[in-house]
Protein backbone atom coordinates (compact mmCIF):
# COMPACT_ATOMS: atom_id res chain seq x y z
CA UNK A 1 0.00 0.00 0.00
CA UNK A 2 1.15 3.58 -0.80
CA UNK A 3 1.59 5.85 1.80
CA UNK A 4 0.38 9.37 1.14
CA UNK A 5 2.67 12.31 1.35
CA UNK A 6 1.91 15.69 2.01
CA UNK A 7 3.88 18.25 -0.26
CA UNK A 8 5.32 19.72 3.15
CA UNK A 9 7.53 16.32 3.03
CA UNK A 10 8.40 17.18 -0.53
CA UNK A 11 11.64 19.36 0.75
CA UNK A 12 12.72 16.75 3.12
CA UNK A 13 13.04 14.36 0.42
CA UNK A 14 15.10 16.58 -1.84
CA UNK A 15 18.90 16.73 -1.35
CA UNK A 16 19.52 18.82 2.15
CA UNK A 17 20.85 22.10 0.81
CA UNK A 18 18.37 24.12 2.31
CA UNK A 19 19.29 24.66 5.78
CA UNK A 20 19.84 28.66 5.49
CA UNK A 21 23.87 28.90 5.99
CA UNK A 22 23.62 32.30 7.74
CA UNK A 23 21.07 35.31 8.28
CA UNK A 24 22.71 36.61 5.08
CA UNK A 25 20.24 37.10 2.57
CA UNK A 26 18.84 34.68 0.31
CA UNK A 27 19.81 36.31 -3.20
CA UNK A 28 22.58 38.83 -3.50
CA UNK A 29 24.22 40.65 -6.85
CA UNK A 30 27.28 41.98 -7.11
CA UNK A 31 27.63 44.29 -10.09
CA UNK A 32 25.90 41.89 -12.43
CA UNK A 33 26.35 42.50 -16.03
CA UNK A 34 25.18 40.60 -19.09
CA UNK A 35 26.69 41.85 -22.51
CA UNK A 36 25.83 40.46 -25.98
CA UNK A 37 28.02 40.78 -29.24
CA UNK A 38 25.92 41.28 -31.98
CA UNK A 39 25.36 39.21 -34.93
CA UNK A 40 23.13 40.17 -37.96
CA UNK A 41 23.94 43.13 -40.56
CA UNK A 42 27.09 44.92 -41.66
CA UNK A 43 26.31 47.76 -39.07
CA UNK A 44 25.56 46.01 -36.06
CA UNK A 45 27.55 43.13 -36.01
CA UNK A 46 30.41 42.78 -33.51
CA UNK A 47 28.55 45.89 -31.59
CA UNK A 48 28.02 45.09 -27.79
CA UNK A 49 24.46 45.34 -26.36
CA UNK A 50 24.89 45.94 -22.70
CA UNK A 51 21.39 44.51 -21.48
CA UNK A 52 22.31 44.40 -17.58
CA UNK A 53 25.02 46.83 -16.65
CA UNK A 54 26.39 46.45 -12.83
CA UNK A 55 23.17 45.12 -10.96
CA UNK A 56 23.51 44.76 -7.19
CA UNK A 57 20.59 44.01 -4.53
CA UNK A 58 20.00 41.83 -2.19
CA UNK A 59 16.66 40.09 -1.46
CA UNK A 60 15.92 38.65 2.27
CA UNK A 61 13.75 35.44 2.47
CA UNK A 62 10.24 36.19 3.10
CA UNK A 63 10.40 39.46 0.59
CA UNK A 64 9.70 40.58 -2.33
CA UNK A 65 12.07 42.94 -4.55
CA UNK A 66 9.77 44.82 -7.36
CA UNK A 67 11.56 45.31 -10.27
CA UNK A 68 10.31 47.86 -12.42
CA UNK A 69 11.19 49.49 -15.78
CA UNK A 70 9.99 50.01 -19.69
CA UNK A 71 10.13 47.69 -22.11
CA UNK A 72 13.84 46.65 -23.37
CA UNK A 73 15.98 48.03 -20.30
CA UNK A 74 16.95 44.61 -18.82
CA UNK A 75 14.59 43.46 -16.65
CA UNK A 76 14.31 39.24 -18.43
CA UNK A 77 17.68 39.41 -19.06
CA UNK A 78 19.05 40.34 -15.23
CA UNK A 79 16.00 37.46 -14.20
CA UNK A 80 17.83 34.04 -16.98
CA UNK A 81 20.99 36.14 -15.69
CA UNK A 82 20.93 35.27 -11.89
CA UNK A 83 19.11 32.06 -12.41
CA UNK A 84 21.81 31.37 -14.35
CA UNK A 85 19.74 29.91 -17.18
CA UNK A 86 22.33 32.44 -19.00
CA UNK A 87 26.17 32.74 -17.38
CA UNK A 88 26.77 36.05 -17.25
CA UNK A 89 29.37 38.14 -18.85
CA UNK A 90 30.72 39.36 -15.17
CA UNK A 91 30.14 40.05 -11.74
CA UNK A 92 28.76 37.76 -8.77
CA UNK A 93 25.95 35.91 -8.01
CA UNK A 94 25.36 34.48 -4.07
CA UNK A 95 22.43 32.28 -3.53
CA UNK A 96 21.93 30.95 0.14
CA UNK A 97 25.56 31.78 1.12
CA UNK A 98 26.77 29.81 -1.72
CA UNK A 99 28.58 31.79 -4.87
CA UNK A 100 26.62 30.35 -7.64
CA UNK A 101 28.54 32.88 -9.82
CA UNK A 102 30.68 29.97 -11.40
CA UNK A 103 28.55 26.95 -10.88
CA UNK A 104 28.24 23.97 -13.60
CA UNK A 105 24.99 22.88 -14.77
CA UNK A 106 25.95 19.67 -12.92
CA UNK A 107 26.31 21.94 -9.61
CA UNK A 108 23.51 24.32 -10.35
CA UNK A 109 21.06 21.20 -10.72
CA UNK A 110 20.25 20.61 -7.31
CA UNK A 111 19.60 24.46 -6.64
CA UNK A 112 17.33 24.45 -9.28
CA UNK A 113 14.66 23.17 -6.56
CA UNK A 114 15.37 26.46 -4.91
CA UNK A 115 14.73 28.47 -7.71
CA UNK A 116 11.83 28.86 -9.91
CA UNK A 117 10.86 31.22 -12.36
CA UNK A 118 6.74 32.23 -13.37
CA UNK A 119 6.83 33.12 -16.89
CA UNK A 120 4.17 35.84 -18.54
CA UNK A 121 2.48 33.48 -20.50
CA UNK A 122 1.41 30.19 -19.30
CA UNK A 123 -0.11 29.64 -22.44
CA UNK A 124 3.24 29.10 -23.64
CA UNK A 125 5.12 27.64 -20.80
CA UNK A 126 2.56 24.87 -20.01
CA UNK A 127 2.51 21.77 -22.46
CA UNK A 128 -0.60 22.09 -24.02
CA UNK A 129 -0.50 18.10 -25.32
CA UNK A 130 -0.13 16.99 -21.49
CA UNK A 131 -2.95 17.13 -18.93
CA UNK A 132 -2.54 19.09 -15.54
CA UNK A 133 -1.92 15.86 -13.83
CA UNK A 134 1.31 15.51 -15.96
CA UNK A 135 2.82 19.15 -15.42
CA UNK A 136 2.67 19.28 -11.79
CA UNK A 137 4.22 15.78 -11.70
CA UNK A 138 6.83 16.95 -13.95
CA UNK A 139 9.68 19.02 -11.26
CA UNK A 140 9.10 15.56 -9.27
CA UNK A 141 10.28 13.39 -11.70
CA UNK A 142 12.52 15.40 -12.91
CA UNK A 143 14.61 15.08 -9.95
CA UNK A 144 13.38 11.92 -9.12
CA UNK A 145 11.53 12.46 -6.19
CA UNK A 146 8.55 10.30 -5.11
CA UNK A 147 6.95 7.21 -6.20
CA UNK A 148 3.69 7.47 -9.33
CA UNK A 149 1.37 7.87 -6.65
CA UNK A 150 2.80 9.90 -4.28
CA UNK A 151 3.05 12.64 -7.20
CA UNK A 152 -0.26 11.98 -7.81
CA UNK A 153 -1.08 12.77 -4.35
CA UNK A 154 1.56 15.99 -4.50
CA UNK A 155 -0.18 17.10 -7.90
CA UNK A 156 -3.91 17.32 -6.18
CA UNK A 157 -2.70 19.15 -3.29
CA UNK A 158 -0.51 21.63 -5.11
CA UNK A 159 -3.63 22.42 -7.21
CA UNK A 160 -5.88 22.86 -4.16
CA UNK A 161 -3.69 25.17 -2.71
CA UNK A 162 -2.98 27.58 -5.45
CA UNK A 163 -7.14 27.55 -5.40
CA UNK A 164 -8.57 25.01 -8.26
CA UNK A 165 -10.31 21.78 -7.50
CA UNK A 166 -8.28 18.26 -8.07
CA UNK A 167 -10.54 17.52 -10.96
CA UNK A 168 -8.51 19.74 -12.91
CA UNK A 169 -6.05 17.12 -12.77
CA UNK A 170 -7.16 15.65 -15.51
CA UNK A 171 -7.90 18.38 -18.06
CA UNK A 172 -5.71 20.30 -20.69
CA UNK A 173 -4.04 24.02 -20.42
CA UNK A 174 -6.39 25.08 -22.86
CA UNK A 175 -9.75 24.33 -20.91
CA UNK A 176 -8.95 26.97 -18.17
CA UNK A 177 -8.75 30.89 -18.58
CA UNK A 178 -5.83 32.68 -18.22
CA UNK A 179 -5.89 33.59 -14.55
CA UNK A 180 -6.60 29.44 -13.73
CA UNK A 181 -3.49 28.80 -16.05
CA UNK A 182 -1.18 31.21 -14.33
CA UNK A 183 -2.52 29.37 -10.81
CA UNK A 184 -1.47 26.08 -12.76
CA UNK A 185 1.23 27.81 -13.70
CA UNK A 186 2.37 29.05 -10.00
CA UNK A 187 1.48 25.11 -8.46
CA UNK A 188 3.93 24.05 -10.88
CA UNK A 189 6.52 26.57 -9.98
CA UNK A 190 6.00 25.69 -6.27
CA UNK A 191 6.18 21.94 -6.31
CA UNK A 192 9.43 21.69 -4.96
CA UNK A 193 8.84 24.28 -2.44
CA UNK A 194 11.37 26.82 -3.46
CA UNK A 195 13.24 29.29 -1.51
CA UNK A 196 13.25 31.89 -4.63
CA UNK A 197 10.39 32.76 -7.11
CA UNK A 198 11.17 35.09 -10.04
CA UNK A 199 7.82 36.30 -11.45
CA UNK A 200 8.83 37.81 -14.71
CA UNK A 201 5.40 40.21 -16.02
CA UNK A 202 3.50 37.21 -14.05
CA UNK A 203 0.29 39.20 -14.10
CA UNK A 204 0.76 41.45 -16.82
CA UNK A 205 -1.70 39.68 -19.34
CA UNK A 206 -4.53 39.47 -16.93
CA UNK A 207 -7.33 41.38 -15.79
CA UNK A 208 -6.96 43.97 -13.06
CA UNK A 209 -9.35 42.31 -10.98
CA UNK A 210 -7.82 38.05 -12.21
CA UNK A 211 -3.95 40.34 -11.66
CA UNK A 212 -5.18 41.13 -7.39
CA UNK A 213 -6.53 37.40 -7.19
CA UNK A 214 -3.23 36.27 -8.57
CA UNK A 215 -1.23 38.89 -6.17
CA UNK A 216 -2.86 37.87 -3.07
CA UNK A 217 -1.81 33.84 -3.88
CA UNK A 218 1.85 34.95 -4.35
CA UNK A 219 1.46 37.14 -1.19
CA UNK A 220 -0.03 34.03 0.80
CA UNK A 221 2.15 31.22 -0.62
CA UNK A 222 4.93 33.82 0.68
CA UNK A 223 3.78 33.95 4.36
CA UNK A 224 3.08 30.41 4.42
CA UNK A 225 7.06 29.29 2.74
CA UNK A 226 9.35 32.06 3.71
CA UNK A 227 9.17 32.55 -0.03
CA UNK A 228 11.69 35.58 -1.56
CA UNK A 229 9.82 36.88 -4.70
CA UNK A 230 11.36 38.72 -7.20
CA UNK A 231 8.13 40.50 -8.90
CA UNK A 232 9.19 42.10 -12.48
CA UNK A 233 6.68 44.29 -13.96
CA UNK A 234 6.88 47.20 -16.40
CA UNK A 235 4.09 49.17 -14.32
CA UNK A 236 4.74 50.60 -11.04
CA UNK A 237 1.17 50.38 -9.62
CA UNK A 238 0.89 46.48 -10.42
CA UNK A 239 4.17 45.95 -8.03
CA UNK A 240 3.31 48.53 -5.31
CA UNK A 241 0.96 45.81 -3.12
CA UNK A 242 3.20 43.01 -3.15
CA UNK A 243 6.76 44.68 -3.39
CA UNK A 244 8.60 45.50 0.32
CA UNK A 245 11.33 47.26 -2.00
CA UNK A 246 11.38 48.19 -5.37
CA UNK A 247 14.44 48.58 -7.82
CA UNK A 248 13.62 50.66 -10.51
CA UNK A 249 15.70 49.96 -13.99
CA UNK A 250 16.90 52.10 -17.12
CA UNK A 251 18.80 50.68 -20.14
CA UNK A 252 20.69 48.02 -17.96
CA UNK A 253 21.05 49.80 -14.52
CA UNK A 254 19.24 50.27 -10.88
CA UNK A 255 18.38 53.65 -10.56
CA UNK A 256 16.34 53.70 -7.84
CA UNK A 257 16.00 51.53 -4.86
CA UNK A 258 13.41 51.76 -1.89
CA UNK A 259 11.37 50.67 0.49
CA UNK A 260 8.10 50.61 -1.52
CA UNK A 261 6.38 52.65 0.58
CA UNK A 262 9.21 55.74 0.67
CA UNK A 263 9.25 55.45 -3.38
CA UNK A 264 5.84 55.87 -3.61
CA UNK A 265 5.85 58.68 -1.15
CA UNK A 266 8.85 60.46 -2.40
CA UNK A 267 10.69 59.43 -5.55
CA UNK A 268 14.21 61.05 -5.94
CA UNK A 269 14.77 59.83 -9.53
CA UNK A 270 13.32 62.12 -12.41
CA UNK A 271 13.07 58.67 -14.14
CA UNK A 272 10.52 57.32 -11.24
CA UNK A 273 8.98 60.75 -10.47
CA UNK A 274 7.72 60.58 -14.85
CA UNK A 275 7.05 56.60 -14.18
CA UNK A 276 4.72 57.34 -11.27
CA UNK A 277 3.44 60.53 -12.90
CA UNK A 278 2.09 58.74 -15.96
CA UNK A 279 0.21 55.96 -13.29
CA UNK A 280 -3.16 57.21 -14.40
CA UNK A 281 -5.14 58.65 -11.16
CA UNK A 282 -8.82 58.08 -11.77
CA UNK A 283 -9.96 60.82 -8.88
CA UNK A 284 -9.30 64.51 -11.06
CA UNK A 285 -8.93 66.54 -8.03
CA UNK A 286 -5.77 63.33 -7.14
CA UNK A 287 -4.51 63.95 -10.80
CA UNK A 288 -0.98 65.28 -11.04
CA UNK A 289 0.82 67.15 -13.83
CA UNK A 290 2.57 64.61 -15.65
CA UNK A 291 6.44 65.05 -15.74
CA UNK A 292 7.41 65.02 -19.30
CA UNK A 293 10.48 63.17 -20.90
CA UNK A 294 12.18 63.91 -23.84
CA UNK A 295 12.41 60.95 -26.51
CA UNK A 296 13.00 57.71 -26.81
CA UNK A 297 15.40 55.17 -24.68
CA UNK A 298 17.87 54.80 -26.16
CA UNK A 299 19.63 51.41 -27.88
CA UNK A 300 21.82 49.32 -25.28
CA UNK A 301 23.67 48.82 -28.21
CA UNK A 302 24.87 52.27 -28.28
CA UNK A 303 24.28 53.82 -24.65
CA UNK A 304 24.99 57.51 -23.63
CA UNK A 305 27.90 58.23 -21.58
CA UNK A 306 27.17 58.73 -17.97
CA UNK A 307 24.13 58.78 -16.63
CA UNK A 308 22.21 56.63 -18.99
CA UNK A 309 18.85 58.60 -18.53
CA UNK A 310 20.91 61.67 -19.32
CA UNK A 311 19.01 62.16 -23.07
CA UNK A 312 15.61 62.34 -21.69
CA UNK A 313 16.46 64.02 -18.40
CA UNK A 314 14.50 67.20 -18.00
CA UNK A 315 17.59 68.22 -15.44
CA UNK A 316 20.37 67.27 -17.20
CA UNK A 317 23.83 69.00 -16.43
CA UNK A 318 27.25 68.71 -17.70
CA UNK A 319 28.27 65.73 -14.81
CA UNK A 320 25.92 63.84 -16.35
CA UNK A 321 27.62 63.44 -19.72
CA UNK A 322 31.00 62.22 -18.23
CA UNK A 323 30.50 60.88 -14.93
CA UNK A 324 28.42 57.58 -14.19
CA UNK A 325 26.07 58.47 -11.20
CA UNK A 326 26.83 55.21 -8.58
CA UNK A 327 23.72 53.92 -6.93
CA UNK A 328 23.88 54.93 -3.64
CA UNK A 329 21.79 55.59 -0.20
CA UNK A 330 19.73 59.15 -0.81
CA UNK A 331 21.08 62.39 0.84
CA UNK A 332 20.67 62.78 4.45
CA UNK A 333 18.82 65.86 4.11
CA UNK A 334 16.35 64.32 2.55
CA UNK A 335 15.39 63.03 6.21
CA UNK A 336 13.44 60.17 7.58
CA UNK A 337 13.73 56.79 6.63
CA UNK A 338 15.98 57.69 4.13
CA UNK A 339 18.73 57.84 7.35
CA UNK A 340 17.83 54.18 8.95
CA UNK A 341 19.95 51.31 8.54
CA UNK A 342 21.80 52.51 5.61
CA UNK A 343 23.88 49.91 3.89
CA UNK A 344 24.85 48.41 0.43
CA UNK A 345 23.15 45.06 1.03
CA UNK A 346 20.05 47.00 1.07
CA UNK A 347 18.27 47.23 4.08
CA UNK A 348 15.78 50.09 4.84
CA UNK A 349 17.49 52.66 2.48
CA UNK A 350 16.97 54.92 -0.10
CA UNK A 351 19.33 54.48 -2.78
CA UNK A 352 19.12 56.59 -5.83
CA UNK A 353 21.49 57.05 -9.23
CA UNK A 354 21.60 60.79 -9.43
CA UNK A 355 24.46 63.30 -9.45
CA UNK A 356 21.53 66.08 -8.77
CA UNK A 357 18.65 64.58 -6.87
CA UNK A 358 19.46 66.65 -3.60
CA UNK A 359 19.38 69.87 -5.71
CA UNK A 360 15.79 68.62 -7.71
CA UNK A 361 13.84 67.40 -4.20
CA UNK A 362 15.28 70.96 -2.78
CA UNK A 363 13.78 72.77 -5.78
CA UNK A 364 17.37 74.27 -6.53
CA UNK A 365 17.52 72.93 -10.24
CA UNK A 366 14.51 73.46 -12.20
CA UNK A 367 13.33 71.26 -15.39
CA UNK A 368 14.62 72.94 -18.58
CA UNK A 369 13.18 71.93 -22.15
CA UNK A 370 9.81 71.04 -20.92
CA UNK A 371 8.46 72.64 -23.93
CA UNK A 372 9.15 69.73 -26.07
CA UNK A 373 8.93 66.90 -24.17
CA UNK A 374 6.82 63.78 -24.74
CA UNK A 375 4.80 62.22 -21.87
CA UNK A 376 5.75 58.74 -21.51
CA UNK A 377 2.12 56.95 -22.86
CA UNK A 378 4.21 53.26 -23.02
CA UNK A 379 3.84 53.30 -19.37
CA UNK A 380 0.18 54.34 -19.10
N1 LIG B 1 20.29 36.79 -26.48
C1 LIG B 1 20.31 38.07 -26.78
N2 LIG B 1 21.11 38.56 -27.75
C2 LIG B 1 21.15 39.86 -28.06
N3 LIG B 1 20.38 40.80 -27.45
C3 LIG B 1 19.54 40.39 -26.48
C4 LIG B 1 19.45 39.01 -26.10
N4 LIG B 1 18.53 38.91 -25.09
C5 LIG B 1 18.06 40.16 -24.88
N5 LIG B 1 18.67 41.05 -25.71
C6 LIG B 1 18.46 42.49 -25.75
O1 LIG B 1 18.69 42.96 -24.43
C7 LIG B 1 17.85 44.08 -24.16
C8 LIG B 1 17.06 43.80 -22.90
O2 LIG B 1 16.08 42.81 -23.20
P1 LIG B 1 15.10 42.23 -22.08
O3 LIG B 1 14.20 41.25 -22.73
O4 LIG B 1 15.91 41.75 -20.93
O5 LIG B 1 14.29 43.53 -21.62
P2 LIG B 1 12.96 43.62 -20.76
O6 LIG B 1 13.12 44.79 -19.88
O7 LIG B 1 12.70 42.30 -20.11
O8 LIG B 1 11.88 43.91 -21.88
P3 LIG B 1 10.38 43.34 -21.99
O9 LIG B 1 9.62 43.95 -20.85
O10 LIG B 1 9.93 43.83 -23.33
O11 LIG B 1 10.49 41.83 -21.92
C9 LIG B 1 16.97 44.27 -25.38
O12 LIG B 1 17.56 45.27 -26.20
C10 LIG B 1 17.04 42.92 -26.08
O13 LIG B 1 16.86 43.05 -27.47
Amino acid sequence: MTRAISIEQVRGAAPELNASKSAAPLLQLENLAQHFTLGGGLLRRGQTLYAVDGVSFTLAAGKTLGLVGESGCGKSTLARSLLKLQQPSSGRIHFDGQDITDYSARQMRPLRQQMQLVFQDPQESLNSRHTIATILQEPFVIHGIGTAQERQVWAGELLQRVGLPVSALNRYPHEFSGGQRQRIGIARAMALKPKLLVCDEAVSALDVSVQSQILNLLLSLQQEYQLAILFIAHNLSVVKHISDHIAVMYLGRIIELAPSDELYAQALHPYTQALLAAIPEPDPRRRKVPLMLQGEPPSPANPPSGCHFRTRCPYVGERCINEVPPLLPAAPTLGAQSLLNIGPAGGEAHHVACHFHREIMSGERLPQNLESCDIITSLI
